[in-house]
């Protein structure tokens, strides 16, 4: 079964997209079929996958959200781009910002992605939506498509107000729109083991939400060589392998491929309970 995972924080620059590739294809290096879809008109994701100019794209998401909205046909992988590392990418662009604003007049205008994406899926084990930093329609849409959601969360600061208003977004869209949407967990990125703040960061969301949601164990250090990825258009096991944020992504991955097996494994403590 595919599953759609959404990376959503509606603060910027915290590792969403870099996160969105590097799990993506750390889980194409595990040999999982995997879309990567950049909902966010920035384009970032598709740029950091080598596509450098995604406005100059003729079909991207919008172009598909546009059609599904308007109840129009299109090929089932049309406008799917690959990437030479394994996976397969629905790009993103300026586009999206217009496609925005139409969904408020769109009946069903909080599921138009979710529909595109269950159109596609049955060719996936992983679907991965990379959101932008707001808490708009787009975003509403990715947490309606997905079955759960990571939060990336830079190390910098205290996300507490923030993170807050995230987990009350979640919690609605679970309640109104999304019954099954469960929240993976949070992942702290960029953290400086040199600095005594990084640690604290870490301290402090492990103590005020670690009983609430998952932190991961796995921590993504903050490294110059990630940083340098996206204009490479390749992901870090490609750019550094042997580095320690090539490490810690593909420790995530397997922390992120166990979650949906220790979710089995606890229906099935259930269901054997209950016989
Ligand atoms: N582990 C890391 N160490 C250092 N720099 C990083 C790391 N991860 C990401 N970066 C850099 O930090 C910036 C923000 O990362 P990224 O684009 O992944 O965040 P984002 O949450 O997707 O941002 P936005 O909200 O704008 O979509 C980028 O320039 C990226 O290259
Ligand atoms: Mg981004």
């Amino acid at each position: 079964m595919t599953k759609v995972i959404a990376l959503a924080n509606q603060k910027g620059g915290v590792g969403k997209t870099t996160t969105a590739v590097n799990l993506g294809i750390g889980l194409a290096g595990d040999g999982k079929k995997v879309l990567l879809v950049d909902a966010d008109a920035q384009g970032n994701l598709t740029d950091s996958l080598g596509f450098h100019e995604p406005d100059n794209l003729s079909v991207s998401l919008a172009t598909l959200l546009a059609k599904t909205m308007l109840e129009e046909s299109y090929e089932a992988r049309e406008g799917i781009l690959h990437h030479h590392e394994g996976v397969d990418l629905m790009p993103g662009n300026i586009e999206l910002s217009a496609v925005e604003v139409s969904l408020v007049n769109t009946m069903s205008r909080e599921t138009i992605l979710r529909s595109y994406i269950d159109s596609v899926k049955a060719d996936y084990d992983y679907v991965l939506i990379d959101c932008m930093p707001s808490l708009g329609m787009l975003t509403i849409n990715a947490l309606a498509a997905a079955d759960s959601v990571i939060i990336p969360v830079q190390a910098h600061y205290l996300p507490a107000k923030g993170m807050t208003q995230l987990l009350q977004t979640i919690a609605r869209v679970r309640r109104q729109i999304n019954p099954k949407l469960v929240l993976d967990g949070v992942l702290l990125t960029m953290v400086d083991s040199r600095t005594k703040f990084s640690k604290d960061i870490s301290y402090i969301l492990r103590r005020d939400y670690g009983d609430k949601l998952r932190v991961f164990n796995t921590e993504i250090p903050l490294s110059v060589r990630a940083a340098e990825t996206s204009a490479k258009g390749k992901s870090i096991y490609a750019h550094d392998p042997n580095g320690q944020t090539a490490k810690a992504y593909a420790a995530f991955t397997k922390e992120v491929q166990s979650i949906g097996s220790e979710r089995r494994h606890a229906r099935q403590h259930q269901t054997d309970h209950s016989r």
